[in-house]
């Protein structure tokens, strides 16, 4: 068997292990992407006329449409730079170059030699900073822009950066990655999604966890600013991490009951107060603890199959009192309407995980109601790459 074909073997056994009623695709494919030059007539009558040489001069030409073309020719461009702009990023983070900056402005020279990097480079890596709006250059100085000042200030972003070159090294190769040619490292860097059969290594458990709350803080701001718990009574959080959404909801609703529910040992980190009660179990092989009124699953469902989801929205089910709400909330595909963010960025990376998908509002709310919610509802959301919330009940007269 050749590299390429074991890797896609290696491939589908991973996609079977996950959802059995899910074909790999990486073994079936194998047509060239490459069709042999012809002439370029894209289907349909709009883009013929944007395609054609004779309307990009006339635009080019005209005042309106001017600025229309070189907007569009702009975005162009910044799709195709976008690995570029990533990676610089990285770099700034890694050489905690904005952060430096934060202290007042310096020169490239000055910055270099703290950075241990060629002035003639650190300079190169300063412009491409101001360029891209995080920096902003006082002549020969290089200053914190407020968009530097305000990736420094939202929790988690330097973390999740920095573990971004993982998914990097996973996209190396687009095609086979999309051809499922490649078996991802990701799936490795979360090992709890595949069940965490065995004792996972405490160090391990601790950065995903730490890397988990830190961004969970805005998803909790975000998805409370939206959702109303007027009426909970008791609220338990499954797959609650070390229960940073926990402690947002105890902030803004003081006197509903409060519980966490996710492994054993991520359950053991979390430092809540003593009244907030912790069950450590996993929801694949246990069943969910009774009593809570409303139960959240805060970016749980996107890490795992259908086939996972629509058990653990049975066990949900079961264990809500009649009446009892549950709440979805984690960044959701755009479905019919694609999201530039969440179709983008959450679609690939969960994809890589190997394990979960994206799902659109709704595909869940197909999900919730095969399980027996009704009054499913999608609560605004003003940022949907940082959270989308869906609610559903158990029908009252359901037991
Ligand atoms: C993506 S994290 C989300 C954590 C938290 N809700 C948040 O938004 O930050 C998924 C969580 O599900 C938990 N989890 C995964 N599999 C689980 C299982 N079988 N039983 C219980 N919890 C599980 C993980 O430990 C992790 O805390």
């Amino acid at each position: 068997m050749s590299g390429r074909r074991a890797v896609g073997a290696a491939c589908a056994a991973i996609c079977r292990k996950n959802d059995p009623g899910r074909a790999c695709p990486g073994l079936s494919a194998v047509a060239d992407i490459h069709a042999p030059d012809q002439p370029f007539r894209p289907a349909g009558l709009i883009n013929r006329i944007v395609a054609s040489a004779r309307f990009q001069s006339f635009c080019a030409r005209v005042p309106g449409l001017r600025g229309i073309a070189r907007r569009e020719g702009a975005a162009l461009f910044d799709l195709m730079q976008g690995f570029v702009q990533s990676q610089m990023l990285m770099a700034l983070v890694e050489l905690r170059a904005l952060q430096m900056l934060a202290d007042g402005p310096a020169t490239a020279d000055t910055l270099a030699t703290r950075c241990d990097v060629p002035p003639e480079r650190m300079q190169v890596l300063l412009q491409a900073g101001a360029a891209m709006r995080l920096l902003k250059r006082r002549g020969e100085r290089f200053a914190l822009a407020r968009r530097g000042a305000a990736f420094l200030a939202v929790p988690g972003l330097q973390d999740m950066v920095r573990h971004h070159d993982v998914l990097y090294r996973d996209l190396a190769d687009p095609v086979a990655f999309i051809r499922c040619e490649t078996v991802p490292e990701l799936a490795e860097f979360w090992p709890y999604v595949f069940g965490a059969k065995g004792a996972m290594d405490p160090a391990q458990t601790e950065r995903y966890s730490r890397l988990m709350a830190e961004s969970q803080a805005l998803v909790a701001q975000e998805a409370l600013a939206h959702l109303s718990l007027k009426g909970t009574h008791k609220l338990m959080d499954v797959g609650g991490g070390t229960g940073v959404f926990l402690r947002a909801v105890r902030a803004r609703y003081p006197q509903i009951e409060l519980v966490l529910f996710d492994l054993p040992d991520v359950v053991a980190q979390a430092a809540l107060p003593a009244d907030i009660a912790r069950h450590g179990g996993s929801f694949r092989s246990d069943p969910l603890p009774q009593g809570a009124d409303t139960i959240s699953l805060v970016r749980v469902l996107y890490d795992h199959s259908d086939q996972t989801v629509r058990a653990l929205l049975a066990k949900v089910f079961a264990a809500l009192p009649p009446g009892g709400r549950v709440l979805i909330i984690e960044p959701m595909s755009g479905g019919l309407r694609p999201n530039p963010q969440t179709d983008v960025y959450f679609s690939v990376y969960t994809l890589a995980m190997q394990t979960g998908q994206t799902r659109s509002a709704a595909r869940i709310s197909a999900l919730l109601s095969e399980a027996g919610f009704e009054e499913i509802s999608r609560e605004h959301a003003d940022r949907p790459y940082i959270t989308c919330v869906l609610t559903a009940s158990k029908p009252k007269g359901g037991g």
